[in-house]
């Protein structure tokens, strides 16, 4: 399932509103807006200047505000988009340092950073992806301090935000699990990606051998389609945590509460995994979930990893947009990183592995179950499966 973004993309850009009597007129955000698309970063701050010297205020900082958010009227684009589209990487730094938005989108939903891709700017890129991931680590810190909760180290701290899907009523097709919306819990496509997340999480040197791969926790059961895999390596100990009233009555039917070395654990991972111990493999793909969560379950894993033990999880964050992707994998691997993990992320072409394991055969028959627009994934994007070996000092569980 997909992950939504912490909320904290909305990063940057200064507003644009503010005090009246303070209007910059449209005709010298036009002006200004030809500067940024030509790199002309000298003329554009000339412009602020003169504009300062005959205006009644002195505020910079006003113009500044209503230019990084001013877009085209057909294009939407802003000016952040036209400078890194033309390869000024002077004026794109300008508009970052003055709060232009990297993850504004133009008409056809393209951000700046891809603008730049596009168009063969790599050094933009580089730059844009940097300040991107600066913004959302200073950003998430900012709204957990403002929320109230920051579960660093709290370990057993678990969090009381509601889970209302957890009451909802659930149907179960051949080739999916919808929730009361119509959106998709899962699908049975990605069969191919939760075989490499069990082999992933299996991969541990420390406790496997020529019979087993140690002892493996998977979080979120679904179609049991990556503990079907998992079972395939013969842990010696398999844990699985599913909250979901009606995914549990279903996984003891289909009789997996009678295998010899599966255990069960019937709750939310927020209240269940603190009482468990530790694992050579851990995988992570819940529903209805956030970065924020995410983020939690990071902060309690080096309680339950053994050494050298391999994290993975389904890796949906921001599925819409590659480049705020590609900002995520790079978020999760430097938390992840000071956690005391190495991380690397292994490219599968999704396209490449055609959905055959279904009754149905393309994209378009594969989604018609869901609404268009909350589907999470789209044909041919590239899924970045996480390998995180834990190599830091495991902590008591
Ligand atoms: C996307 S499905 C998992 C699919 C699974 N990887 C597979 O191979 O079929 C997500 C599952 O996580 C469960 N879930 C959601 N929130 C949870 C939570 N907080 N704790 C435990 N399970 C949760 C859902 O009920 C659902 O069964």
């Amino acid at each position: 399932m997909a992950a939504a973004a912490a909320a904290a993309t909305n990063a940057g850009g200064g507003g644009g509103g503010g005090d009246p009597t303070l209007h910059v007129p449209s005709a010298l955000l036009r002006q200004a807006s030809f500067w940024a698309s030509s790199g002309a970063a000298d003329k554009l701050t000339r412009l602020v200047d003169t504009w300062r010297a005959s205006s009644s205020s002195n505020k910079a900082s006003h113009f500044w505000s209503a230019f990084v958010t001013h877009a085209e009227r057909t294009t939407e684009r802003t000016p952040l988009h036209l400078a890194a589209s033309a390869g000024h990487a002077d004026v794109v730094r300008l508009l970052v340092e003055k709060g232009a938005a990297w993850t504004a989108l133009d008409s056809k939903g393209l951000c700046a950073a891809q603008l730049a891709e596009e168009n063969g700017h790599d050094e933009i890129v580089t730059y844009l992806l940097d300040a991107a991931v600066r913004s959302e680590l200073v950003l998430g810190a900012a709204m957990r301090a403002m929320r109230g909760y920051d579960n660093d180290d709290a370990e057993g701290e678990a969090t009381t935000r509601d889970a209302p899907y957890l009451s909802h009523k659930l149907t179960f097709t051949e080739t999916s699990i919808l929730d009361e919306a119509g959106d998709a819990v899962m699908m049975a496509w990605e069969e191919p990606l939760m075989n490499l997340g069990a082999q992933i999480a299996c991969s541990s040197s420390s406790n496997s051998t020529e019979t087993t791969c140690g002892s493996i926790l998977n979080i979120g059961f679904g179609m049991g389609l990556v503990d079907t895999a998992i079972q395939s390596f013969h842990p010696t100990l398999h844990t699985i945590i599913e909250a979901h009233p009606d995914v549990y009555k279903r996984m003891l039917d289909a009789g997996w509460g009678n295998k010899p070395n599966v255990q069960i654990v019937f709750g939310r991972w927020q209240d269940e995994l603190p009482k468990l111990g530790k694992f050579d493999g851990i995988y992570f793909d819940t529903y209805s979930e956030d970065y924020e969560d995410m983020r939690e379950l990071h902060a309690a894993l080096p309680h339950h990893m053994n050494p050298e033990g391999v994290y993975s999880y389904f890796n949906g964050l921001a599925p819409n947009n590659e480049f705020f992707a590609a900002v995520y994998r790079e978020v999760c691997k430097l938390e992840l990183g000071s956690l005391g993990f190495e991380v690397f992320f292994q490219p599968v072409s999704v396209q490449a592995s055609p959905p055959d394991e279904t009754s149905k055969s393309t994209w378009a028959e594969l989604w018609s179950e869901v609404p268009s627009g909350r589907r999470y994934w789209h044909d041919g994007h590239v899924f970045y499966a996480p390998v995180c070996t834990f190599k830091g000092e495991p902590q008591d569980s």
